[in-house]
């Protein structure tokens, strides 16, 4: 039996079924390659669905944990540590805001919004106590936790998790009207993804961020950018919501903040909406430790001088367009911006995967009938026309 074989079993034998992953056992990995257990390498198109910006174990962001860990890597939030103000500072100035609020993963962030958001409606906007309304649009994802659940459109994550959190309205993404019609005076935020990542790659008509944020601020309403798959570069700019000059009421971060190394989230937003935290309202053990803040510190550098939202969208480009020239009847359509791209099918797109795993290229179907192919923003020209040559390879006809 091989190597691979034998840890799937292992896996197999103790592991809870919350993954159907492909047959692939990954033991090693370095930029945009892995290697299983049995020496077999692969392109990761996946970057762990964009935490991995920076590509596998970038040298600054090794050697940014290496020497972390080597001083201190946490003291819980009962007292100060040098690495948490330096991670602030840069978060601020990256985005803009007065105030973060650190966690750990990406739900966790999207729960502390959300905390953040019905506390402001209730101290500050005066919506009656427990009555505040959150918006959120069909086929979203916002993690895993009830409320995260809660305010999603699949039965799929929410079958047998009730009872479920209340405060929520549901509509239709991209669709400005419907938000219009969902806004009542209790309605506290809008939470949105710029691009909906786990619905397929779906990218909103063009001027729907910027004309819900309009509207949001008619209405004296938050808007909520869910970025922690389309942040830090993954769409061709430092944030999805750059492309249309939308300055969220609070940017909601995870993923590539921790350069593909740590688990670190965050929330960034002006002292009137975060300020509503007061001690003992918020925290979490990890959320904001010396080691993940001391990576992501390492993480958000790189991001900048190295141009990685440049290279998404210049790459993207290149990629999208060779794309589109496959020709094959089974491709519905070819969407996204940057290097985040969705090639939906009129098929079931995991049989696609598993014969590009084949040849050696690792990336993962959406919704059943995409395929993203999301690579490491640092992957070279060569490395995309390597990458392009599996696909049209396995793709066309
Ligand atoms: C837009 C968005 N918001 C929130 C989350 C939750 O982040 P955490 O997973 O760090 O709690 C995501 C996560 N995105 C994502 C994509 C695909 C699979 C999975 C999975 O739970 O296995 C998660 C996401 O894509």
């Amino acid at each position: 039996m091989s190597r691979n074989q034998s840890l799937i079993e292992l896996t197999e034998k103790y592991g809870a079924r919350n993954y159907h992953p492909l047959p692939i056992v990954i033991s090693k990995a370095e930029g945009v390659w892995v290697e299983d257990a049995d020496g077999n390498k692969y392109m990761d198109m996946l970057s762990a669905y964009s935490a991995l910006n920076h590509g596998h174990r970038h040298p600054r962001l090794i050697a940014a944990l290496k020497e972390q860990a080597d001083k201190v890597t946490l003291t819980s939030r009962a007292f100060h540590n040098d690495q948490l103000g330096l991670f602030y500072e840069k978060v601020a100035q990256l985005t803009g805001k007065e105030m973060i609020l650190p966690m750990n993963t990406g739900a966790e962030a999207v729960e502390t919004a959300l905390k953040a958001a019905r506390r402001w409606a209730y101290d500050v906007k005066k919506v009656p106590e427990n009555q505040a309304e959150i918006i959120v649009c069909e086929n979203n994802f916002h993690g895993r936790t009830i409320t995260a659940v809660s305010l999603s459109s699949s039965d799929e994550y929410k079958r047998g998790f009730g009872p479920l959190t209340p405060g929520f309205k549901i509509i239709p993404y991209g669709d400005v009207e419907a938000l219009k019609a969902a806004i009542t005076p209790n309605t506290a935020a809008f939470l949105v993804e710029p691009i909906q990542g786990e619905a397929g790659v779906i990218v909103p008509p063009e001027g729907y961020l910027r004309e819900a944020y309009q509207v949001c601020k008619e209405h004296n309403v938050l808007f909520i950018a869910d970025e922690i798959q389309t942040g830090f570069g993954r769409t061709g700019q430092l944030f999805a919501c750059d492309w249309e000059d939308v300055r969220p009421d609070l940017y909601v971060m995870g993923k590539a903040l921790g350069g593909g190394v740590m688990p670190i989230s965050a929330v960034a937003g002006d002292k009137e909406v975060m300020g509503v935290f007061e001690p003992g309202s918020h925290g979490s053990t990890f959320g904001g430790n010396p080691l993940a803040c001391a990576v992501s510190v390492a993480a958000l550098d790189v991001l900048v001088e190295e141009n990685l939202p440049q290279r998404s969208r210049e790459l993207g480009e290149y990629f999208m367009a060779e794309l589109k020239k496959i020709h094959n009847p089974i491709i519905k359509e070819i969407r996204g911006k940057g290097l985040f791209i969705g090639m939906e099918l009129f098929e079931p797109a995991r049989p696609h995967c598993e014969r590009l795993a084949e040849e050696g290229l690792l990336c993962k179907e959406t919704h059943e009938n995409t395929i993203r192919f999301a690579p490491p923003l640092t992957i070279t020209q060569e490395e995309l026309d390597w990458a392009l040559a599996k696909i049209r390879k396995v793709m066309s006809v």
